[in-house]
């Protein structure tokens, strides 16, 4: 879809979303094994798939699968699970009385829908505007990262985001959008390669119908170099 028309839809959108809790849903248990003992338990998991498939798992190729699928999922595509990984985002004081939005557009998100388990894969936009303190801008990217390295629906992942930058800002005044192609609904089932998706959670003054324009218009900025 071209962009003025996802951001035409953002604008329509406007407040309407539907409420719902914005945490991954996650056992008390969740990390009382250490990263090994998991790897050690999904490395047989992943082996019985593929035996049950009928693979043959002596084969040269196949026979590490298991093992290096298992690492992938503690360590990489869900490593932002645990709240060790959480970045550590250092804010500064705002010395220099910068008052406009400061927009961090075109982080590549890479995430795994929760319902099928494959791939997400797009760009996140974030806008904050200034209560005192601003934060390293490679801190926000290092969010998007860590919030989209769980099994997600696009949905959470935009407030979570949001919601951790005004906790780490201090300040309501956060804005994030996403575009993103779903797998799930690229390569299988219905395989519509040109469909994306569009969310949005807009605090604070981003609610405001010219602050919104005005992020909008940012994020449709051709980048020059
Ligand atoms: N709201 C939302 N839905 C998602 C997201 N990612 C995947 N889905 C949808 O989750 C739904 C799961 O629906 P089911 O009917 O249980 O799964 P399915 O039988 O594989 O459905 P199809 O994908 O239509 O073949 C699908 O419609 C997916 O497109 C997401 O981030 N947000
Ligand atoms: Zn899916």
């Amino acid at each position: 879809m071209k962009l003025d028309k996802v951001l035409e839809e953002i604008e329509a959108l406007g407040d309407s979303h539907v409420g719902t809790s914005s945490d991954t849903p996650l056992r008390e248990d969740a990390f009382d094994l250490e990263d090994a003992t998991k790897i050690e338990l999904i490395q047989k998991d992943v082996a019985s798939i593929m035996q049950t498939l009928g693979l043959d798992m002596t084969d040269d190729s196949l026979r590490g699968t298991p093992r290096r699928v298992a690492k992938m999922f503690v360590k990489e595509i869900f490593g932002g699970l645990h709240p060790k990984r959480k970045p550590k985002a250092s804010t500064f004081e705002n010395k220099y009385k910068y008052g406009e939005m400061l927009v961090e557009k075109n982080i590549t998100v890479y995430s795994t829908c929760e319902h099928h388990l494959l791939p997400i894969v797009g760009r996140a936009h974030i806008a904050y505007i200034s209560n005192g303190s601003v934060v390293g801008l490679s801190k926000m990217n290092r969010i998007v990262e860590y919030y989209a390295k769980r099994p997600q629906v696009q949905e959470r992942l935009t407030i979570q985001i949001v919601k951790e930058l005004q906790k780490v800002l201090n300040t309501d005044d956060v804005a994030c959008i996403i575009d993103a192609k779903h797998l799930c609904v690229n390569s299988r089932g219905v395989s519509h390669t040109e469909s994306s998706t569009v969310t949005s959670e807009f605090g604070g003054k981003f609610k405001q119908k010219e602050v919104r324009r005005e992020l909008l218009d940012y994020i449709k900025l051709e980048t020059q170099f």
